[in-house]
């Protein structure tokens, strides 16, 4: 059982522990199932063993698990007939009673629904536990108490098995209401996770069970008691395995991320079961989990108080190569609907939030480092200086400017000229710009101050009119002859055309082309902006059209959103629908409950993807936000509690300092609790010993996570011969050759349009990637070309040309070296100088 727990206790421990030895022998999982596998590392022993525990241990394990799908197949009878009856009922009733069928119908469609999604492994794990301190047990049958009873144990270190708990991905219930599986989430299946041999609790044996469908493959125990003699219905509790995390860990990779349910480990556990209350930040080198973590949090708080997060859960994710590998997880643990995972340059601007990682490789707009090949029509690539200025909280200033001063530009009238009570009243040029500062003074947003301006005009056109003079001591007359001028002035279309002219309704993405202007734009920056900055973004927006269509970058979509809230949106007259008309026909009932949870689903789907202001916000990859990602994610936030998990270390933002101001005001001040995460579950200490090379070098001091598991294998070091292409190629060959799953080609962002031609018909297990692209994801082999191009050539003692841009391009190196579950090539280019052995300068010893 220690395997599991030397991921805790002794990370470098082989998955080989006393508490195997401790077992009742070990068996083949061949045994039961020809198909099974050990492993591609190796870490199962499977060999002719076979003492017929394990046989029968997967025995009884089917057993019970036949037991639990019959009684699901009982429940989903009900939820049927409860969803046929109900639907069909007559339609007519008390307005309360039909709102309670159709509410009892909506909820057993859900239930259905889960119990109808085909879960691979339903149910996964059993603790087998001492009775408790108290002998008191909670409203599921289970005991309260983590502690074992005081005579749980015999002085001569025999025992009982008091309780035997399933795990599973939902709870069901026997007949007689004893609970055949505990939810994951509840609180009696805590100890599954938590218990550890140093302190383990009621739990003697933990049990991670591995199915297909409705047939058990394979057991792994964990023994966390191995100093007592345990008896389960007089039998001696027998130990099989060898632990299920390493076996877990050692699998080939896919392109979709799996569920941990079954092996969560006790420090991540804690993170996933926090109280949802106020921040909840984490932080934890590459591999140690953050990711899997947030989402299992995700379904944990859903769980836990599924009304408060009907509010809606947002899971914020960099990339949408990194949305697109994450959002199977949720749905693999019953969990749909009520969670948006949405990649940063899919936040704002409606339109984009279609767009989404294309099966062809490309990006949609919503894409953050655009595919110039296939996605250049919708998306665009931010260098980094200029990615560096967008992304900076200074750009709040300058938009504001750049927005009041888009107002005033291109075909605003200079004069408007009236007829009014038979005469002819103009305000000219200078007069107008004088009532336009004058509106400004308010601080509203720009598209809701259009009645200000309006009003602002009248007012001067009255006043120049000289109507007023007309009326000196009578101002009930007065204010009737300006009531008339008003409208008379009003309802002239010319007066209309002048207003839409001069004090138009912006889009945000009209102020965005109209920064394009360089010379605009450095009026507009003032101060706030160097010259060449201003000119740098400029220059970036010029792939905007007039209108401001055009390929947006991941940093463009955060300016939009400021500029939504600078701008506003004026209310629009309700559109009424097919519903009101029939209310107000008096019809209250034609629409059957089946109609009506359609319209209801539709709804609820139209509302998640409008919705802009979330229950719990949850940032993976925090610590790449800029300033103006905060204030964007922010602002779906306001009155939600949070979780933010990151690492320093792999940041790609290069103002620290700027960032985390940014940070603490979107998470305001609410108390926050933190939790760090120590265990590298990804890379094999042979890899993870190479990236902490880097580590040191761009955080000195850093404590680096703790790899779990060894696979021997050094990573190979290569030279560029002549073509790098042709190198790239090879390298990415004899990978594919060498793992079963997923190979990934990380090389500088600016050769990632050549890399894909280099790759081209090597299938899709292979992916090249931009070093920015590859935050979050893994492979089973990574190939790493030209450290020294992906670091941006910094040299390694920090000298001349290496400071903040030198930090950064090391930690996006460290990303890169952190990628591989099993292998890691690095491949030298020209500007690595590599040794005899093909070690590049960057990542000598
Ligand atoms: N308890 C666990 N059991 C099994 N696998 C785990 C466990 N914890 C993490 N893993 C696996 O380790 C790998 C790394 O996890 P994850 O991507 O969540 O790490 P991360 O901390 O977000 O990494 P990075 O900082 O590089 O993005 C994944 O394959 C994940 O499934």
């Amino acid at each position: 059982m220690a395997a599991q727990h030397a991921a805790q206790d002794a990370p470098q421990d082989t998955p080989h522990s006393p508490a195997r030895d401790a077992t009742a022998g070990p068996a083949t999982d061949a045994a039961t199932d020809p198909a099974a596998d050990g492993g591609p590392d190796g870490a199962r022993d499977d060999g002719v063993r076979d003492d017929g525990v394990r046989e029968r241990e997967v025995r009884a394990e089917q057993a019970h698990l036949d037991t639990v799908y019959r009684r699901l197949e009982e429940k989903i009878d009900e939820a049927e007939f409860l969803m046929n009856d109900a639907s069909q009922r007559s339609q007519v009733g008390t307005p309360g009673a039909l709102a309670e069928r159709d509410a009892q119908v909506f909820r057993a469609g859900i239930h259905l629904n889960r119990l109808n999604s085909e879960f691979e492994d339903f149910l996964f794990g059993r603790v087998d536990l001492l009775s408790g301190k108290d002998g008191v047990r909670g409203a599921d049958g289970a005991y309260l108490s983590v502690e074992p009873a005081e005579n749980a144990v015999r002085p001569d270190g025999t025992a009982d098995i008091a309780e035997t708990l399933h795990i599973g991905r939902l709870g069901v219930l026997d007949a007689d209401y004893s609970p055949l599986v505990i939810d994951w989430r509840a609180p009696a299946a805590a100890p599954f996770y938590r218990a550890t041999p140093v302190e383990p609790g009621r739990v003697v044996r933990r049990r991670v069970i591995r199915s297909k469908g409705r047939r058990v493959l394979g057991v792994e125990d964990d023994l966390l008691r191995p100093e007592i003699t345990a008896r389960l219905d007089g039998a001696e509790l027998a130990v099989v395995g060898d632990g299920a995390l390493m076996a877990s860990l050692g699998r080939a990779r896919s392109h979709a991320m799996r569920d941990i349910v079954a092996s969560i480990q006790a420090e991540q556990d804690m993170v996933i079961r926090a109280p949802a209350a106020s921040v909840t930040e984490v932080e934890g080198g590459p591999g140690t989990g953050k990711t899997a973590v947030a989402l299992h949090r995700a379904a944990y708080l859903l769980y836990q108080d599924r009304r408060r997060y009907a509010g809606g859960i947002l899971i914020v994710s960099p990339t949408p190569l990194l949305v697109s590998y994450t959002e199977g997880v949720l749905p693999s643990l019953g969990e749909e609907g009520q969670v948006a995972i949405r990649a940063l340059g899919s936040l704002a601007d409606g339109a984009e939030a279609h767009g989404s990682y294309g099966g062809d490789g490309s990006y949609g707009a919503d894409g953050s480092y655009g595919a110039e090949a296939d996605g250049a029509a919708r998306t665009a690539f931010d260098a980094p200086r200029v990615a560096r200025v967008k992304g900076s909280a200074r750009m709040v200033r300058v938009l504001r400017a750049s927005a009041r001063g888009a107002l005033g530009r291109d075909g605003a009238p200079e004069r408007l000229r009236v007829v009014v009570f038979g005469a002819r009243v103009e305000l000219d040029a200078e007069e107008l710009r004088a009532i336009r500062r004058q509106v400004l003074g308010g601080t509203a947003p720009l598209n809701l101050m259009r009645p200000r301006a309006r009003r602002f005009v009248l007012d001067a056109l009255w006043e120049k009119s000289g109507a007023a003079a007309r009326y000196p001591d009578d101002p009930e007359l007065e204010q009737e002859a300006r009531e008339g001028f008003d409208e008379d002035v009003s309802t002239e279309p010319e007066f209309q055309e002048f207003l839409d002219a001069w004090w138009p309704e912006l889009a945000p993405r009209q102020v965005l082309a109209a920064m394009a202007d360089e010379r605009a734009l450095a009026r507009w920056a003032g101060r706030t902006l160097r010259a060449g900055e201003a000119a740098d973004v400029a220059r970036s927006l010029g792939r905007l059209d007039a209108a401001g269509q055009g390929p947006l970058s991941v940093h463009d979509v955060a300016l939009l959103d400021e500029l939504q809230v600078l701008l506003g949106t004026p209310a629009r007259p309700r559109q009424q629908t097919e519903a009101d008309l029939l209310a107000e026909l008096g019809v209250q009932e034609v629409t059957t409950a089946a109609d009506r949870n359609t319209a209801r689903r539709e709804r609820a789907e139209r509302l998640a993807e409008e919705r802009t202001d979330y229950a719990h916000v949850i940032v993976d990859e925090a610590q790449d936000l800029t300033p103006m990602q905060w204030r964007m994610v922010g602002r779906r936030g306001r009155h939600a509690t949070w979780t933010v998990v990151g690492d320093p270390a792999q940041s790609s933002w290069p103002d620290t300092e700027e960032a985390a101001a940014a940070r603490d005001e979107a998470l305001g001040s609410r108390p926050r609790r933190r939790f760090e995460l120590s265990v590298n579950y990804r890379n094999p200490a042979e890899v993870a010993e190479l990236a902490d090379r880097v580590l040191a070098l761009a955080m000195p001091g850093v404590v680096p996570p703790k790899a779990v598991r060894s696979t021997g294998l050094e990573p190979r070091f290569a030279v560029a011969q002549g073509d790098l292409g042709a190198s790239v190629r090879a390298e990415a060959r004899r990978l594919l050759d060498e793992v079963e799953g997923t190979v990934g080609v990380v090389v500088a962002m600016e050769r990632r349009t050549q890399a894909r031609e280099w790759l081209a018909g090597l299938g899709d297990r292979v992916v090249p990637l931009g070093s920015l692209e590859a935050k979050g994801l893994e492979y089973d082999a990574t190939l790493v070309v030209s450290p020294a191009e992906i670091a941006g050539g910094a040299p390694r003692d920090g000298g001349s040309g290496a400071g903040a841009a030198g930090t950064v391009g090391l930690r996006t190196l460290y990303v890169a070296l952190t990628r591989a579950t099993q292998r890691l090539t690095i491949l030298s280019g020209e500007r690595d100088a590599a040794d005899d052995a093909g070690v590049p300068e960057l990542l000598r010893d």
